[in-house]
């Protein structure tokens, strides 16, 4: 950054704990702009600490907080359905599911469902989990031990809310590796269907039409990204109108947004409704100024 003409000491990397340091920095006085990109919990209680004026601040802080998702992929009754296992297996279980993006929720039209679930398990079985430097390998680890133990919490919790139809094994020996797990028929109200994991866990769920679809997509507190696969154009314009997430995508998977083509950041529970990578970024992270000169 300093080469690109950024003056010494402008750009700082400070690490440390939760407390010591993050609270400390969004309570500061003289912090004026927080962009923070993390899970829900903490984003809600940055934006609510960051709106407390503390003695000495002159100025309303400003947050960006991109957050979680609990990210769906649709499959209408017509669509490839090659297409879409492919798709729901690369999206819910690259990264081993720790993308804000990765897909949690599949829905798919009843005439379709067991079609559809059965080759996703078929590819997921086929998965390599290991080291992650070996090229062969398709998924690493889930990061650190706090993670695997939320992580399995969930797959526990997945036993009993839906039929478990592969993976549901973890093992922390050497590494915190978890199976890529599929779960089917799962209520929507569910727990595994509401809340982030935030690690290779997919959950199916069926609906009648493609309207219930629509209904069970948008049945979350969160709003990031969500996929549809169909051919059929009136129900992909529908989703259009009413998939109500920051980034949806027809016809391939919902993670993968690229930089300065599809700007990324979600409604609701997922963010401040920003869009990193885009055109308008650049903006939230400036004062702007009108001077007029009258002659
Ligand atoms: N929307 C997006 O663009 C996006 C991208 C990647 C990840 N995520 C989300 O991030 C989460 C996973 O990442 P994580 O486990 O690092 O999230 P996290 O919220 O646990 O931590 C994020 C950061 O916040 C810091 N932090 C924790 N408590 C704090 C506090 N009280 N004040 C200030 N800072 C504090 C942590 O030290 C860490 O650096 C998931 O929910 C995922 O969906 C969102
Ligand atoms: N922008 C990334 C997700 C970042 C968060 O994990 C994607 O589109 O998959």
């Amino acid at each position: 950054m300093e080469e690109a003409g950024l003056p010494p000491g402008v750009l700082n990397y400070l690490s440390g704990g939760e407390a010591e340091v993050g609270e400390y920095l969004v309570e500061h006085p003289k912090t004026r702009f927080i962009s923070f990109t993390g899970s829900r919990a903490v984003g809600c209680r940055i934006y609510e600490r960051a709106a407390i004026v503390q003695s000495g601040q002159k100025w309303l802080k400003r947050v960006i907080a991109e957050m979680g998702g609990k990210d769906a992929i649709i499959v209408d009754k017509d669509a490839d359905l090659e297409l879409a296992a492919q798709s729901i297996v690369v999206s819910a279980f690259g990264f081993s599911g720790q993308k804000c993006s990765a897909c949690s929720r599949v829905i798919v039209l009843e005439d379709v469902y067991e079609q559809v679930l059965n080759r996703v398990v078929e590819l997921t079985k086929q998965l390599i989990v290991g080291d992650p430097e070996k090229p062969s390998t398709f998924m690493g680890p889930v990061i650190d031990e706090t993670a695997y133990n939320k992580v399995m919490h969930y797959i526990d919790i997945g036993k009993q809310e839906g039929k478990l139809m592969t993976g549901g094994e973890g093992d922390s020996s050497k590494g915190f590796f978890i199976q890529p797990t599929v779960f089917a028929n799962v209520d929507p109200n569910a727990r595994i269907m509401q809340e982030e994991i935030f690690g290779p866990v997919v959950a199916f769920t069926k609906a009648k039409d493609f309207d219930h679809a629509l209904d069970i997509a948008n049945n979350t507190e969160y709003g990031l990204t969500g996929a549809v696969i169909s051919r059929n154009r009136s129900n992909l314009e529908k989703a259009r109108e009413e998939f109500h997430v920051g980034n949806l995508y027809f016809n391939r998977g919902c993670t993968g947004a690229i930089v300065g083509y599809q700007p990324f950041g979600g409604f609701n529970m997922s963010g401040t409704d920003s869009k990193a990578g885009g055109p308008d970024y650049l903006l939230l992270h400036m004062q702007a100024k009108t001077v007029s000169e009258a002659f």
